[in-house]
């Protein structure tokens, strides 16, 4: 059984795309990301998956349970980390998050605190006193504190710091080492590289690709930007597996998918004043499977 499976999920705003034909397949024990950029249609994905939204057509099983008519039971066992969250600011983060239990039917005042001393949260503060980045904490502990069968992260690093972002991400895989799925959007590649066992790249609304993270890899591109003492030529770059050159006077940049040593060696050859291997953006990502795909 999979954890997640939606068969040509569509939702259309009224005449606006929202997202056409999404098949998803997620394991059990997976931590699968959901990548695009904006407006590609991640939220809309998830927000019918929690039945928070109706699809157009389509159907989507959460646990082998249908969405819309199992909604509550599957929503009990799944944990839900929304990109914007909003509260009753007068309340205590106790307070709001004790609420929050009271849904689930079980104890989580032990969970609650071990989260909040993970995520360095004050549970006396009010909701209103806090900083962005302190109000997603209460999201995450909000979102863990029953133990969650399904964790549905909707672009969560958004507000925290460096050091937060990664205490989540071993909370994270904590929580998916015990047992439960991650289901996890982003447009930040390098986060869903770091985190995923497989990916599905969204964008206007369509899934371009499924793919396992280590065959996103494999067929990545990497984007070199040189600089030399001397002039250069174009010649200089004449390897197979380069593409997008572009040469002025001593700088160079391109796109190379291939072996790295092959690069290097032919590089050897070059009086560099400077080299710059970065990853690729996600938009060069994107260009490289609609060249393969379409
Ligand atoms: N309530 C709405 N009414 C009309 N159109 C909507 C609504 N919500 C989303 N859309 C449209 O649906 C498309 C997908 O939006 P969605 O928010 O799902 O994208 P996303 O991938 O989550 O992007 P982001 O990262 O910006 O949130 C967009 O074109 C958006 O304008």
């Amino acid at each position: 059984m999979h954890i997640i499976e939606t068969e040509k999920l569509t939702k259309y705003y009224g005449k606006s795309r929202g997202i056409i034909d999404v098949s998803l397949k997620v394991e059990e024990g997976e931590i699968f990301g959901f990548i695009g950029p904006n407006g590609a249609g991640k939220s809309t994905t998830i927000r019918t998956l929690l039945s928070l939204i109706y699809p157009t057509s389509g159907s989507a099983k959460i646990f082998g349970k249908d969405c819309i008519k199992d909604g509550a039971e599957i929503r009990r066992n799944i944990g839900y980390l929304p990109s914007e969250v909003f509260y009753y600011d007068n309340m205590r983060v106790i307070d709001l998050l004790k609420y929050s239990a009271s849904f689930y039917g079980k104890d989580c005042t032990k969970r609650i605190h071990e989260l909040a001393e993970v995520m360095n949260l004050d549970l006396k503060k009010k909701i209103d006193d806090l900083s962005f980045g302190n109000k997603k904490k209460v999201g995450i502990v909000q979102g863990l504190l029953h133990e969650p069968k399904l964790i549905i992260l909707d672009e969560p690093t958004g507000g925290l710091d460096p050091l937060m972002q990664q205490k989540f991400f071993d909370l994270i895989r904590e929580e998916n080492e015990k047992g439960a799925t991650i289901f996890f959007s982003s447009h930040i590649l390098d986060e869903v590289q770091r985190m995923c066992d497989r990916v599905a790249i969204i964008k206007d609304g369509k899934i371009i690709k499924t793919e396992s993270i280590e065959s996103l890899r494999q067929s990545r591109y990497k984007r070199f930007r040189i600089e030399s003492h001397d002039n250069l030529q174009k010649a200089a770059f004449d390897v197979n597996g380069v593409t997008e050159l572009e040469v002025k006077d001593n700088k160079a940049t391109f796109l190379y998918k291939g072996d790295i040593n092959i690069m290097i060696n032919k590089l050897g050859g070059i009086e560099l004043a400077n080299l710059l291997v970065e990853e690729p953006t996600l938009e060069e990502i994107f260009m490289y499977y609609y060249q393969k795909e379409v």
